[in-house]
C-alpha cells in the first residue's frame, strides 16, 4: 500500500488541530494507526497523540525572539527553514512503515488585521502567496506521498455569506497555488443549525449573496469606489459616512484595504453591518456565480460530534489518497461463519 497524507489548513481557529484530534481518535476506535504531525511551528498545546513537531526543529517564538522578527515574517522563516532541513522531514517520516497514514497539522493564517466585525482573520497567505508550502509538498510527492488538501473553515461563516465567499475564495487560491486534490470541510457545525448548514451548503453562493444583500434602488445615487477604495456619490462628492460620521482620515484607518473591499466593507465596522455598496454587491455576485457555475469550491459539513460526519470526511479523503486500494478485500463476517 502506499504513503498517503493529509495536508490540514484552513485560517487561523478554523479547528486544524481538533479536526487531527478527533480523526485521531476516530481510527483509533477503527482499530486504524494514523500518525499526527505537527507542523505548525506556533503551536502552544494540541490534544493529540504528535508523532513528531516542527517546534524540535523550530518555532515561531525562537524565530521572532532571535531573528527580531514579527508573527507573519517569522511563519514564513520557520517554513523557508523547515524547506531548508527537508532531510530532518525525511529521518522523521522514515521512521514510519512505508504504508503508513500521516495527518499534517498545518499552520493557520497569521493575524495581520481583522475583518471590521472582528471575525475574519486575513495575513500572510502561506498556501498561495508564498511558495514554500507548495514546495514542501512538492517534496512529499517525490517521496511518493499521495497527498490531500484538506482545507477547513468555520461553520459560523454562513452567518455571513460575503464572509463564506472570501473564505471559499481563500480555499480557491489553495487550490490554484497547491495544485492538490482538496477536500473542504465546513467545521464547528455542532455550533450551527444543522438544516441551516445544509441550506446553505444546497443554496449556489450567488443567490445566497443576493438574499443577504438585497440590491437597493441603484438609480437612487450608485456608489463608485474611487482608486482609495471610498465611497462616493453619483456626483463625484465624497459620502458621507453615517454610521460613524468619521472624517475621511478617521475612515481610511477603520478600512481594511486591497480585496477585503472587494467584498463589501464601506466605512468601517458601521459600514460593514450596513453590507456593500451596489456595485461591489454586483461584483460579489458575479464571483460568487463564476463559483457556482464551475462548482469550485463545496464543502463537507463536520459535526465532531457526531460519528457518521466523520466517517464520511475520512471516507473522502481515503478515497482521494487512495488509501486503501491494494488493500485485500475482507471476508464478509457471514461468509466466515459459514467456512468454519
Ligand atoms: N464547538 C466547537 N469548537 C471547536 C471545534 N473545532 C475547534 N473548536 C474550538 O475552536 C478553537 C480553535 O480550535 P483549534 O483546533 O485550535 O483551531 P486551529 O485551526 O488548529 O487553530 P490555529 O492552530 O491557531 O490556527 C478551540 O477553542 C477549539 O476548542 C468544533 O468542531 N466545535
Amino acid at each position: 500500500m502506499g504513503k498517503c497524507c493529509q495536508m490540514v489548513m484552513g485560517p487561523a481557529g478554523t479547528g486544524k488541530s481538533t479536526y487531527c484530534k478527533i480523526m485521531q481518535e476516530h481510527c483509533q476506535n477503527a482499530k486504524r494507526t494514523v500518525h499526527v504531525v505537527n507542523l505548525d511551528p506556533a503551536a502552544e498545546a494540541f490534544e493529540y497523540e504528535v508523532a513528531f513537531d516542527i517546534r524540535d526543529l523550530i518555532s515561531l517564538e525562537d524565530a521572532m525572539e532571535e531573528l527580531e522578527l514579527g508573527p507573519n515574517g517569522g511563519l514564513v522563516y520557520c517554513m523557508e527553514y523547515l524547506l531548508d532541513n527537508m532531510d530532518w522531514l525525511k529521518d522523521e517520516l522514515d521512521k514510519f512503515d512505508d504504508d503508513e497514514y500521516i495527518i499534517f497539522d498545518c499552520p493557520g493564517q497569521v493575524l495581520t488585521f481583522l475583518y471590521p466585525d472582528g471575525a475574519f482573520p486575513f495575513g500572510v497567505e502561506l498556501y498561495s502567496h508564498v511558495p514554500v508550502m507548495r514546495n514542501v509538498l512538492d517534496q512529499l510527492k517525490s517521496w511518493n506521498y499521495n497527498v490531500c488538501a484538506v482545507f477547513l473553515l468555520d461553520a459560523t461563516f454562513i452567518t455571513d455569506p460575503a464572509k463564506f465567499m472570501s473564505g471559499a475564495l481563500l480555499s480557491l487560491s489553495a487550490m490554484v497555488q497547491l495544485e492538490l486534490p482538496h477536500l473542504n470541510v465546513l467545521t464547528k457545525c455542532d455550533l450551527a443549525d444543522r438544516s441551516e448548514v445544509e441550506r446553505f451548503l444546497d443554496t449556489e453562493n450567488a443567490a445566497l449573496i443576493s438574499m443577504h444583500y438585497p440590491q437597493e434602488d441603484e438609480d437612487e445615487g450608485e456608489n463608485v469606489m474611487d482608486d482609495e477604495g471610498l465611497g462616493r456619490g453619483a456626483g463625484g462628492e465624497e459620502s458621507a459616512d453615517v454610521g460613524t460620521g468619521a472624517t475621511t482620515a478617521q475612515r481610511e484607518e477603520l478600512q481594511p484595504r486591497g480585496r477585503l473591499q472587494v467584498l463589501g466593507a464601506q466605512g468601517g465596522v458601521e459600514g460593514a453591518r450596513r453590507g456593500p455598496l451596489p456595485r461591489l454587491a454586483r461584483l460579489t455576485e458575479a464571483i460568487s456565480g463564476v463559483l457556482d457555475d464551475y462548482t469550485m469550491v463545496n464543502f463537507l459539513p463536520l459535526d465532531i460530534r457526531d460519528e457518521e460526519d466523520i466517517a464520511l470526511v475520512l471516507h473522502h479523503a481515503d478515497y482521494i489518497v487512495q488509501y486503501g486500494e491494494d488493500l485485500e478485500p475482507k471476508q464478509p463476517k457471514d461468509d466466515i461463519e459459514m467456512d468454519a
